[in-house]
């Protein structure tokens, strides 16, 4: 069993303390986990701190550039390492953490690299009443320490896609893990030693929440700015956190992501896209389908389709290519999923397929495993309709007009992503248009252009990331103005 340190300063730092970590495989023991006191915190906030006065705070922008490249290409060096970690922590199905986690890893370094390199800023010439005018020029500068708040869902992929521009505009970050997902985030640790990034940029302090590591880098008065991906209560409790000293959160929180399936689509696309949307990543994605809106001529049609697709995928372990499910992140999050099945049971629903646990062989018994699941028969006012359950798992119900499915879609507090399945490109269009979501999908699910804003809108976030838009949280933008 291996042991997961705290990275602070540019060194790996033991405590007294320990979490165990299991794998949701077989809840076998594979880490024990050093947890971050308020001593460990401070420490990192401190190195953080002074980095940004060290060579760090110095380096041109063309040096942290070639940095943050190194960093990628680190990580890709060690490839196989990070997929092993994740894979250990998650459980999840190395074909797609190969695709998607540990490749985005790197991409998330490679992408603000890119940006901050070549984003301009404003300049206005004004003229004044002596006749002499003046000069206006706009300069971005580092918030300063940023607190990296992480989900275990993703949990490289979605530390990168704030480490990466939080370094890119000239900050330090004190990275909080998931403690369910604590290898990834320490092995990058390494990575920073061997590119040579300054000591104290980038930390990492392992632990939980509440009156833990979690909330002590969230109040912790040395942090001038929060970003935070998980659910949407911990994003408000963070928020309230961070109201003390006034520093700003970036929140990408949960959702309850439609798909919008309308009878003129492409059949075989709009399968193969909802199964993914579906049952990716064992339902735990927060972009991830979990209602499906279909056309009424075509529902019966997707239903079986879907049904023959869930019963198509083979639970098993990471390494098995055959792969095509992976179990939840733990015993807890499995009773929360299995809770709902239940519910949806006793509410009457239609159970398509699955809505319990598997019979697994012997040795896979203790993991956190689930049936992949579908449910018709259950209107909008369920909790399975209304209520995040980031499981394998999605209520179908059908639709008949165009209006209807629109305002369906849209009666939810959440609002992160949708996707839409139709051939009538007007119609996809007008429709994504009145989608009250931050991530609007047409025959697609889950394509990323790493430039475009991503964040959710009502409960589902605050801020948009990715290419520029980072540039408004990670960077103070300052405006000079010269009298001529
Ligand atoms: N919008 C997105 O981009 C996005 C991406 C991934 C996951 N998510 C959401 O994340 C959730 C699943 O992730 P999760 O279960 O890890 O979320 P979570 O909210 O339980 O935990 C997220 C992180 O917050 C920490 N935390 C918890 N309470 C805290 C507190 N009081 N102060 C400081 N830190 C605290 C946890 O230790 C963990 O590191 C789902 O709701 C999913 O929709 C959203
Ligand atoms: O589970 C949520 C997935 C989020 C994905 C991203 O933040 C991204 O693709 O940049």
């Amino acid at each position: 069993m291996k042991d997961v340190h705290n990275f602070i300063n540019g060194e790996f730092v033991a405590t007294e303390r320990f979490f165990d970590k299991r794998t949701p495989v077989d809840n076998s023991l594979i880490a024990r986990v050093h947890e971050a006191g308020k001593a460990e915190v401070d420490a990192a906030v401190a190195a953080a701190r002074a980095a940004l006065h060290g060579p760090w705070g110095r380096m041109t922008v063309a040096e942290r550039v070639d940095l943050l490249n190194a960093v990628a290409d680190g990580i890709n060096r060690r490839f196989d390492d990070f997929l092993q970690a994740e894979c250990a922590d998650t459980g999840k199905p190395r074909s797609l953490a190969s695709h998607i986690d540990i490749p985005r890893g790197a991409a998330n370094f490679k992408i603000f690299a890119d940006v901050i390199k070549s984003v301009p800023t404003e300049f206005f010439e004004m003229a004044t009443p002596d006749g002499l005018g003046a000069l206006n020029y706009s300069l971005r500068r580092p918030v300063g320490v940023v607190g990296v708040i992480c989900p275990w869902n993703l949990p490289l992929l979605l530390m990168t896609w704030k480490v990466g521009p939080a370094l890119a505009c000239g900050n330090t970050v004190v990275v909080k893990p998931s403690e369910e997902t604590p290898q990834t985030a320490t092995l990058l640790g390494e990575v920073m030693n061997e590119v040579g990034m300054p000591k104290g940029v980038y930390n990492v302090v392992h632990g939980f929440g509440p009156d833990s590591a979690g909330e002590f880098v969230t109040s912790h008065p040395g942090v001038n700015a929060i970003t935070f991906t998980g659910e949407t209560r911990t994003g408000s409790v963070i928020m309230k956190t961070a109201a003390e000293g006034a520093r700003p959160v970036s929140l990408e929180m949960g959702g309850k992501n439609p798909a919008i399936v309308f009878a003129d689509c492409d059949f075989d696309k709009a399968i193969e896209g909802t199964m993914r949307s579906v049952f990716a990543n064992c339902g735990q994605v927060c972009l991830g389908t979990e209602r499906v809106y279909v056309e009424r001529p075509i529902f019966e049609r997707f239903v079986e389709a879907m049904k023959k697709g869930a019963e198509g995928l083979r639970l098993g372990r990471p390494e098995d290519p055959q792969t095509g499910l992976g179990p939840l992140i733990s015993q807890e999050h499995r009773d929360k999923v299995l809770s709902y099945y239940a519910r949806a049971t006793e509410l009457g629903a239609t159970v398509v397929t699955g809505g319990g646990a598997p019979d697994m062989p012997a040795e896979l018994a203790e993991g956190a495993w689930v049936q992949p699941t579908l449910w018709t028969g259950l209107d909008d006012s369920s909790p399975i309709a209304r209520e995040e359950i980031f499981g394998p798992c999605a209520l179908i119900q059908p639709f008949d007009a165009e209006d209807e499915v629109i305002r369906r879609a849209n009666d939810t507090e959440y609002g992160l992503a949708c996707s839409i399945w139709t051939e009538n490109l007007a119609r996809a269009h007008r429709v994504a248009g009145q989608i009250e979501a931050g991530l609007v999908w047409v025959n697609s699910w889950f394509l990323r252009d790493l430039r475009t804003p991503f964040g959710g809108a009502k409960q589902s976030g605050i801020g948009r990331e990715g290419g520029v838009h980072s540039l408004e949280f990670y960077t103070e933008l300052k405006n000079i103005c010269i009298k001529l």
